[in-house]
């Protein structure tokens, strides 16, 4: 029988903890504080950034948003970074993705200081994943917000062979790092990969973020394996739909997430306790 892996579940736990965790914080003197930049009026980016302010004053985080024209210039959104970088109430910072063409997003993310970075986007906080050092930094959301789904299938890592579909740095490099570091076989999928139904077939776990919708269909997925769906599609009819044919998809699968309801929410209730993270490893940097 197929595990529907309910996201919004897990988020709900995952935001029960944080609203803990913002309490405990609270006592000391710290109010956990994120500050998303938005430049333009891409509709889902609208949604998605009102969506993280309304879930961090539920969780009693401060929240600040600051939103720009699509005409922005680059200097005008460094001069906000830089300014949200040295104010002590902001502990996470972020722009949202994407952005107007003509800014240079890497550019801005770098210049957002890396203990604020709560995206987990800085080239900084990407090395030390990479490198697997230990301590704290911040790790992309959607990637974290998986792992917590795969740990709440008690999961095996070890040695399990994993299919990634898609490269991007939101979502598919920091996911191979995190599965890498638990010891996992990752092999990544791009355009030009050779043969990846071959490779998909042979995979324990297959993660898709291609946008395509209904990219991943029943006979490319190994009987048993676990599915995770990272699509956010909308069909002519305006229905929400990610990139796996769920409907065929979990008559193989021994586990698979829904669109909507699966990885989308654990991605903001990830955003929020890194947040809450953030704010509790500066508190232990002021001690010393
Ligand atoms: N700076 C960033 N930009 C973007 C990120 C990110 O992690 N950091 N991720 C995505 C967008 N995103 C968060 O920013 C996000 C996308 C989807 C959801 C979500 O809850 N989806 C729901 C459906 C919502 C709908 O109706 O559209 C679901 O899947 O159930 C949350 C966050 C790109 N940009």
């Amino acid at each position: 029988m197929v595990k529907i892996i309910d996201g919004k579940a897990l988020a709900k736990q995952e935001n029960e903890k944080t609203a803990h965790r913002v309490e405990k914080l609270k006592q000391k003197g710290i109010v956990p504080g994120l500050a998303v930049i938005l430049a333009g009026e891409d509709p889902a980016s609208l949604v998605y950034v009102r969506n993280k302010q309304r879930k961090a004053e539920k969780l009693g985080i401060y929240s600040i948003q600051k939103n720009f024209p699509a005409t922005v210039d680059q200097a005008t959104l460094l001069q906000t970074i830089e300014a949200l970088n040295d104010d002590p109430k902001v502990h996470g910072i972020l722009v949202q993705e994407p952005l107007p063409k003509h800014l240079n997003g890497q550019a801005l993310v770098a210049a957002i200081d890396p203990q604020k970075d709560v995206d987990g986007f800085h080239p900084l906080n990407v090395g030390k994943l990479y490198n697997h050092l230990p301590g704290n930094y911040p790790v992309a959301c959607t990637p974290r917000g998986i792992i917590t789904m795969l740990d709440s299938l008690n999961f095996n890592y070890v040695g399990a062979k994993v299919a990634i579909v898609g490269r991007s740095i939101l979502v598919g490099r920091p996911m191979q790092a995190l599965l890498i570091n638990r010891d996992a076989t990752v092999t990544m999928i791009g355009r030009q990969t050779p043969d990846p139904a071959a490779i998909i077939k042979d995979a324990d776990l297959v993660i898709v973020a291609t946008g395509k919708a209904n990219f991943l269909t029943a006979s490319m997925v190994k009987p048993g394996a676990v599915v995770i769906d990272v699509g956010i599609n909308r069909t002519p009819e305006g229905k929400l739909v990610g990139d796996v044919n769920f409907e065929q998809v979990k008559a193989v699968a021994s586990a698979i997430t829904p669109v909507p309801g699966g990885v989308g929410p654990m991605t903001i209730a990830s955003l929020m306790s890194q947040t809450v993270d953030l704010a509790e490893w500066s508190l232990e940097n002021a001690k010393g």
